[in-house]
Order: structure tokens, then C-alpha cells, then sequence
């Protein structure tokens, strides 16, 4: 029996190349592709079990709400979640008329991207700086991405954990910014280029030495398996799942 599909954002970067994949994908089954100013709702959804969202950060956690009470378990990519959002998700999800649904949010589905962040975990309690660069192709409205956000708050976790105090920075003049921002104080900086998709620099630094984990992403293809695992799973794991590494053992 096949897992019926719909695509949020049905028609932008990510959503065309999520529509082309479960098409191609065994046992999925594409019943709706849903763009700005479609409905979403029962008849719209047009009997999917899975809605993913690929839509924009102002939409997707209403998209979601939606999508759950149309009767729909949800896979999520778009990126500008926070702890205030994933808590408003989980309420929902213990409704009664949502009880045994599930979500799950990942900020980054291509595998290299996952390894990136969990491998950047591992290390960061072993050096004394560390900083992220993003860089993107520059059609992105945000910065920085999703998947810098949640890199710098596992280092910093990491960081914390350990004991490790700040990173050793001297800067006392920085009137534009160019130290980046600054997220569980952890430096992130975002490159916008022409020709780049999806990139990541963890750069770690201890004394005379410097640990580079660096992800790229050349094609939305890289995406896909990790998108069709998490349609494939997310019914198996009511509830709210953030991130792809719970599926990959991670
Ligand atoms: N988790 C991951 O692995 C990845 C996550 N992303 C994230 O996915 C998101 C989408 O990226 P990308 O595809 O490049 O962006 P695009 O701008 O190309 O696509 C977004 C699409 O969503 C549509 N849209 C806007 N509002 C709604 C709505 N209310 N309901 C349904 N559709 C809507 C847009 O329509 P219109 O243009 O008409 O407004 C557009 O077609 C971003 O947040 C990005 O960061 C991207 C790559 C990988
Ligand atoms: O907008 C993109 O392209 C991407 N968005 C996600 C993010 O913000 O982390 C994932 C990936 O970096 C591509």
C-alpha cells in the first residue's frame, strides 16, 4: 500500500525537487501539490497521509497546524523554528483530535549536512575556538540558515557540557557587524554567492592546530533520500521529532 503525498510549496526550489522525488520514490504516492494561496485543509490535501513543507519561514508552523488537523502527519524543512514554535507543535500534538500524529523537523535532510553537525558536536569539546560560516546561493530570505542555527547551538551545547568557557575573542570595536552573529555565543557569518546552493564551514581552533568540517550541498538531489526516509518513518514516530539524526542512529 502506498504512502500518500502532498508537497507544500509545491512549486519552489525544494518542493518541485521533493514533487519529482516521491513521484520517482517506490511505495510513495503524490495525491497534492499546494502552493501560496491554495487551502490547506482536507479537500485540498486530497487524501495524503504525509504533507511536506518546503514553504517559507513566515507560513510553515501555520502550514503545520493545518496539516495536522486536516489529518496528515508532517515532514518539514523550511527553516525559522524555535523552542517557542516546536513547544506550540507539541501542544497540538496532544490534543485529543491530533493524539497519534507526528511531526518531524529537520533543518537540513542531505546526509553530509547531518553528519557535518553531529560530527561538529563531537569535536567542539576538544577546542577552544569555534565559529560557523554558511554560505547559500542568493535567492535565500534567510540568514542565517537553519542549519547554521542548529550547528552553533550543538556546539555551544557541547561547549557547555564540557565546561568550556566563551571563545577567546579581544574584539571591542565592531560597529558593522563583522564578527556576525552571535547565537548561545557561538559566531556564525553568512556568505550570499551566485553559483553556491547550501554550504557549511565548522571551523574549530586550538593552539597551532584547526579542525575544518565542511559540508556542501551541489544539488537539491542531495536532499531527497533523507526527505523520502523521514515520509517513509514519520508515521512510525507519533509525536514531535526534530532532526534527521534519530532516524540514521545517530
Ligand atoms: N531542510 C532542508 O534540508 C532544506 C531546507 N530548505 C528550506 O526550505 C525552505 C524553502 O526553500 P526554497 O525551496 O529554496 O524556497 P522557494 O522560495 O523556492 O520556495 C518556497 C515556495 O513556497 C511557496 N509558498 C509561500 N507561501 C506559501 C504558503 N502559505 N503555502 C504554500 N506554499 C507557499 C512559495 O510561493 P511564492 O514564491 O509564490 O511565494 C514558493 O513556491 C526554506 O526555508 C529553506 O531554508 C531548503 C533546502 C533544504
Ligand atoms: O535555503 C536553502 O537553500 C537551505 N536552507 C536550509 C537552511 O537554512 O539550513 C538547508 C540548506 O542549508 C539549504
Amino acid at each position: 500500500m502506498s504512502i500518500r503525498v502532498a508537497v507544500l510549496g509545491a512549486a519552489g526550489r525544494m518542493g518541485s525537487t521533493v514533487c519529482r522525488a516521491v513521484e520517482q520514490a517506490e511505495g510513495l504516492d503524490l495525491v497534492a501539490r499546494l502552493d501560496a494561496g491554495d487551502p490547506i485543509d482536507a479537500e485540498h490535501l486530497r487524501g495524503a497521509q504525509v504533507a511536506v513543507d518546503f514553504t517559507v519561514p513566515d507560513v510553515t508552523e501555520a502550514n503545520v497546524h493545518a496539516a495536522i488537523d486536516a489529518g496528515c502527519d508532517v515532514v518539514v524543512g523550511t527553516t525559522g523554528w524555535d523552542e517557542e514554535s516546536y513547544g506550540r507543535i507539541r501542544t497540538h500534538l496532544e490534543q485529543p483530535g491530533a493524539r497519534g500524529r507526528a511531526v518531524l523537523i529537520a533543518p537540513n535532510f542531505a546526509l553530509s549536512a547531518v553528519l557535518a553537525m553531529s560530527l561538529a558536536a563531537k569535536a567542539a569539546r576538544y577546542f577552544e575556538s569555534a565559529e560557523v560560516i554558511e554560505l547559500h546561493h542568493p535567492g535565500k530570505v534567510d540568514a542565517p540558515s537553519g542549519t547554521a542555527v542548529a550547528t552553533a547551538q550543538r556546539l555551544a551545547a557541547a561547549r557547555s557540557e564540557a565546561g568550556l568557557g566563551p571563545v577567546p575573542d579581544a574584539t571591542q570595536v565592531d560597529p558593522d557587524g563583522a564578527r556576525g552573529a552571535v547565537i548561545d555565543g557561538i559566531h556564525v557569518h553568512a556568505v550570499r554567492l551566485r553559483g553556491l546552493t547550501a554550504h557549511e564551514e565548522v571551523v574549530l581552533g586550538n593552539p597551532g592546530e584547526q579542525l575544518t568540517i565542511r559540508t556542501d550541498s551541489f544539488d537539491r538531489e542531495s536532499f531527497m533520500p533523507g526527505v523520502v526516509l523521514a515520509v517513509r518513518e514519520v508515521g512510525s514516530r507519533p509525536g514531535l521529532t526534530i532532526g534527521l539524526d534519530a532516524l540514521l542512529d545517530l
